[in-house]
């Protein structure tokens, strides 16, 4: 079987992290944890949610690609992928829209893309509060760049990704094992 890497991407607030883990816990795919200097959330832990990293620390790792997201940064590193793929050749990450792209333009057919898409603004916002994300940095978050950014697919992507409205999340993950069953039935 051919190793994989389901990249889940979108904005904030859009869904990633809910499908990664369903996707771990439906198909057993390990999760690439990923590094961050941006601080630790109350309920997040170092090794499980990401590798929680200083200024100085974050540099001393060998990134396949990295990227500043609202003024932290954040990165994956190729051990992380290959360890994961050791475990299983299924595997699951969450990236930013440039990390999608990077992903797609060095592991080719090895990543499969699904951008998650929310129509507006105010749910991506009452998600993020519901989960309990301090408000200064939800606001803080909406006004980034990058934030805006990845509401829409990148550029780069376009047909070379999934897109899928996360609106009714038993529906999303309908669609998410549709597109995992392609994969596990083509080997
Ligand atoms: N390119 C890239 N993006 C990452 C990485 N780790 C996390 N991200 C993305 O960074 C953005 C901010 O993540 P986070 O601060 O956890 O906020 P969230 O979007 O609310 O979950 C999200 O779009 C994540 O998908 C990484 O290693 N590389
Ligand atoms: N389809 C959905 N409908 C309602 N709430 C959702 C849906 N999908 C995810 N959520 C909730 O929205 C919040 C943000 O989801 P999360 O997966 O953390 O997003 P992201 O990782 O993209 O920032 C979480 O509290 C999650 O449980």
């Amino acid at each position: 079987m051919e190793n994989r890497v389901f990249v889940i991407t979108g904005a904030a607030g859009s869904g990633k992290t809910t499908i990664r883990n369903y996707l771990h816990e439906k198909y057993g795919m390990p999760r690439v944890i990923t590094h961050t200097t941006r601080p630790p959330r109350g309920n997040e832990t170092d090794g499980v949610d990401y590798y929680f990293e200083n200024g100085d620390s974050f540099f001393k790792h060998h990134y396949l690609e990295s990227v500043l997201y609202a003024g932290n940064y954040y990165g994956s590193s190729y051990e992380g992928l290959q360890s994961a793929w050791q475990k299983n050749p299924f595997a699951c990450i969450v990236l930013d829209g440039a990390g999608a792209v990077t992903y797609k333009r060095k592991l080719g057919d090895q990543a499969v893309i699904i951008f998650l898409k929310v129509g507006d603004t105010e749910t991506l916002k009452k998600r993020m509060q519901i989960r309990g994300d301090d408000t200064t940095m939800v606001a803080k978050r909406i006004k980034s760049r990058e934030y805006t950014r990845d509401l829409e697919l990148p550029e780069p992507l376009i047909g070379k990704a999934y897109q899928i409205v996360n609106t009714d999340l038993r529906q999303t993950k309908e669609q998410v094992d549709k597109i995992v069953a392609k994969y596990l039935t083509e080997e």
